[in-house]
């Protein structure tokens, strides 16, 4: 890292192929799949997965779809996604990961054909309790409960919620409202449930589970044909534990009951990742889960001076871009600083990614946008130029579109330049 920003961290593990797989191209010879959906769900581990995909799509020169300033930075959530509410320089995109209720017909639209479908689920009553806690100020369902208390939310839910109210799907089957159903179907209708289901697992190649969050990395590394360098993260967007409430006996179950669409989708696809993990081999599993776990440490130690980084809350960090956002003042979400004094040495780019991997939500969509807005107004340029010079264009040929970065493989898709569709509206 501190030598020309070299950024491969895990060359030992390519050659540590699954037995299970070795009939399949082994991951590091396929070129890597650079189309890809991430449903962004709420609470479930879903911005450490975003930035991971905002740093891929950086480092490979690809596009990230990214909305318009007047849906901040999710996709005009809770609306039903359309491709109105992408910034028209974050066009033709390749990865699409901000918050957004999901809507099959618009993204198929908007995404190439090849385009692979990933989303993350989390435990229900963990997933609750993050949710209660997280909105008690913004969502109307829980700021009515007496001290915010989820015991007494979860005695007689339909006093504090109503269905039809403004933020209502923070307070009921979160995860079936994102994937784009009907979170106030009644759990006797079996029908709906089940068609749910089937539907979600007819479109996502995968669903990542939060508890088991590198396992499903793995898998997506595996079914992207992406190298271990790709994968590796920064846990974000944390509370701390005394803003965290543990579960008494029994309020589990009544969480599942009152989410009950939610945790059928849970147990569905917390049960076929382990079947998919049983494929690849539960050794080689945890062979590669141990290795993106070393790997990771050694980042982290590199970009923080030998020592693994100190997790602050929002209020101790200094450098604005890396304070997290903060819901209330009832919650404290936890980040990281990044010294001034430990990027002596380091190359900007090194620095640039060390910053990167642990940088927040909006603050990343923000500085992506600019990123991606440049790019777009450059290539903007040189097509009006050479409209207006075309003997330029014969006498001296235009830059070859911007490549994978250095020291990468191609990408399966060939990524057109940016800006070549959709004009600035
Ligand atoms: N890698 C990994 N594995 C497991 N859990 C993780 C991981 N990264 C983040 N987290 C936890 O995910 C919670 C935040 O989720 P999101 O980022 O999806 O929230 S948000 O909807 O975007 O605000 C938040 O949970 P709570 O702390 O319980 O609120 C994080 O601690």
């Amino acid at each position: 890292l501190h030598h020309g920003g070299h950024l491969s961290w895990t060359m030992g593990a390519f050659h540590i192929g699954c037995p299970a797989l070795r009939s399949h191209p082994a991951p590091g010879l396929k070129p890597k799949h650079t189309n890809v959906v991430f449903l962004k769900t709420h609470k479930t581990a879903s911005s450490t997965m975003q930035n991971l995909l905002f740093r891929f799509a950086e480092r490979h020169n690809l596009t990230a779809a990214l909305p318009v300033q007047a849906c901040s930075n999710q996709f005009c959530y809770p609306r039903s996604f359309t491709s109105h509410f992408v910034h028209p320089h974050t066009l033709p995109p390749n990865i699409i990961a901000s918050h957004m209720r999901f809507n099959k017909a618009e993204l198929q639209r908007l995404m190439p054909n090849d385009t692979i479908y990933i989303t993350i689920l989390r435990e229900p009553g963990s997933m609750f309790e993050s949710l209660i806690s997280y909105y008690n100020q913004y969502c109307q369902s829980f700021k009515r409960v007496p001290n915010g208390s989820l015991e007494a939310f979860l005695e007689e839910p339909w006093k504090y919620y109503q269905p039809d109210e403004k933020d209502s799907m923070y307070a009921r089957n979160t995860l079936t409202f994102d994937l784009g159903g009907d979170k106030d179907r009644p759990a006797k209708d079996e029908a709906y449930a089940r068609g749910f289901v089937a539907e979600v697992d007819r479109v996502f190649s995968l669903v990542m589970i939060a508890e088991y969050f590198d396992e499903s990395l793995v898998l997506l590394r595996h079914l992207l044909s992406w190298d271990l360098d790709d994968i590796l993260y920064v846990k974000l967007n944390m509370r701390t534990p005394s803003s965290k409430r543990s579960l008494t006996p029994g309020l589990p179950s009544k969480i599942r009951a009152w989410n009950s669409l939610d945790a059928r989708l849970y147990d569905h696809f917390n049960a076929s990742l382990w079947r998919q993990l049983s494929v690849l081999g539960l050794a080689c599993v945890a062979r590669e889960v141990q290795l993106l776990r070393r790997a990771q440490e050694s980042l982290m130690r590199s970009c923080f001076g030998g020592r693994m980084p100190l997790l602050r809350s929002a209020a101790q960090i200094k450098n604005k871009d890396l304070r997290p956002w903060q819901p209330s003042e009832k919650v404290d979400i936890v980040g990281y600083d990044f010294p001034v004094n430990l990027s002596h040495g380091f190359s900007s780019q090194a620095q640039e990614l060390c910053i990167k991997l642990i940088m927040p939500e909006v603050q990343y969509t923000q500085v992506l946008l600019r990123s991606q807005s440049l790019r777009y107004s450059r290539s903007y340029q040189l097509r009006s130029q050479q409209q207006t010079h075309p003997q330029v264009q014969r006498s001296q040929p235009p830059p070859a579109a911007a490549g994978p970065a250095s020291g990468t493989r191609s990408t399966s898709t060939s990524k057109p330049a940016a800006g070549t569709q959709g004009e600035i509206t």
